[in-house]
């Protein structure tokens, strides 16, 4: 291997609640990216659970949150493990592990000396049961300057897929966020709305599914167009970058407030939310980088062959099939291990002493490194 490559590893378990996705990957002293292994292991149903009850305020949380940050620390340790014995390698190997942590909470639109976010996590935990340094949290610091604290993605985006196009990327995760790489001028991003999180709630909600595999359902039902158009006249779809969104703002209860007493079928709710979707993410591209000339779609939803189709159709009328959409895949990178190896990245960031914190797109006063260390 050639010496100038470090081995890190990234842990993302991102708000679809669905589990953690890990991999091992070089990095190059430019910070290019070779990804060698990933596990991927969903939550346990008791985990899950216990996240997802924090995910809205509730009794005892002090003790509940620090009872679910051990747990995940543990069962990052384990998928690491897997990792690591799969790849034939030992602790010492590794420079550095970059954890996200589970968000549980997301306020970055209160005013400045209120604003937080939290990925809860036990680090100190993490490092003493891999002996493999952690870097955690590193949300906080680009907060603390003024920013949204994420999306972080895009300067890796940039990284990775920036090359003399008109780029965007499109994160379909639980929460959708876009990168804009333009040929001239600065890299921007913001989160654009709900991924899959709605559907997926909705899915659970009405026949006790994680999510809609293949778009398979909303297949079955129609766009309804009055839902539609209330779904997506809701105040952060017009709000202007920098921002940012999470299951504080997109969650069942609000879902149930736009059905409100209307009678809808619920195969209709399911058509009408992989539309919104769909028409908020175009939408936005549309407006902040209407020269876009590809777009690379990752995250979990690059698997739902329906949000794709549907993606492809609404595209070619709002710009004149002239954006060519592709997932990740043909880049080389499964679509559901980007962020992960974006937070291998993050790491070597870390380490390197550079800011990975994009202001254009946070809203933050200054680049900012990123997360904090606790050795091995
Ligand atoms: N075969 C499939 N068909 C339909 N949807 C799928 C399929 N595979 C994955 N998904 C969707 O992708 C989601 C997981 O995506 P991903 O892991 O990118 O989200 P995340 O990282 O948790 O979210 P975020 O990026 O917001 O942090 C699942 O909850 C599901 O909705
Ligand atoms: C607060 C938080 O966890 N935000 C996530 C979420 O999931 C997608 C989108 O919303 C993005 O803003 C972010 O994650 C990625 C990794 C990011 O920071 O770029």
């Amino acid at each position: 291997m050639n010496k100038l490559r470090s081995l890190y590893i990234g842990l993302m378990s991102g708000t679809s609640l669905d589990g953690i996705d890990a991999v091992l990957a070089e990095l190059g002293s430019d910070g290019e990216t070779n990804l060698i292994r990933s596990v991927s292991a969903p939550f346990t149903p008791e985990l899950r659970k216990a996240l997802f009850e924090l995910q809205s305020p509730g009794p005892n949380e002090i003790h509940r949150e620090n009872q679910a940050a051990n747990a995940l620390a543990i069962s990052y340790a384990q998928t690491i493990q897997q990792l690591l014995t799969q790849s034939e390698l030992t602790p010492s190997d590794i420079k550095a592990i970059g954890a996200h942590g589970q968000t549980i909470r997301h306020q970055a639109d209160l005013p400045h000396q209120l604003a937080y976010t939290h990925q809860t996590l036990n680090a100190a935990l993490l490092a003493e049961l891999t002996g493999i340094e952690v870097i955690a949290d590193f949300r906080s610091r680009d907060l603390a300057a003024g920013g949204h604290g994420a999306p972080l993605v895009p300067a890796f985006h940039q990284q990775q897929f920036g090359s003399g196009q008109n780029i965007a990327v499109l994160n379909l995760g639980g929460i959708a966020n876009l990168t804009l790489l333009p040929i001239n001028g600065e890299v921007t991003g913001f989160d654009c709305g709900p991924g899959n999180i709605l559907m997926d709630a909705w899915i659970s909600d009405q026949q006790g599914h994680a999510f809609d595999r293949n778009g398979l359902w909303a297949s079955q039902g129609k766009v309804h167009p009055i839902l539609l158009n209330k779904m997506l006249s809701d105040t952060f779809f017009t709000k202007a970058p920098p921002k940012s969104t999470g299951r504080d703002d997109f969650h069942l209860t609000w879902l149930q407030q736009q059905i409100g007493s209307d009678n809808i079928h619920a195969e209709d709710v399911q058509a009408s939310l992989l539309h919104l979707t769909v028409h908020s993410a175009l939408q936005a591209l549309k407006c902040y980088a209407p020269q876009t000339q590809k777009l690379i779609i990752c995250g979990g939803g690059a698997r739902n062959g329906m949000l794709l189709e549907a993606f492809k159709t609404y595209s070619a009328a709002l710009f004149n099939n002239n954006l060519k959409i592709v997932t990740s895949d043909v880049l080389g990178v499964d679509p559901q291990l980007v962020e992960a190896l974006a937070f291998a990245w993050l790491a070597w960031a870390h380490k390197e002493k550079r800011p990975a914190n994009l202001p254009a797109v946070t809203g933050a006063k200054g680049p900012r490194i990123l997360g904090a260390c606790y050795p091995a």
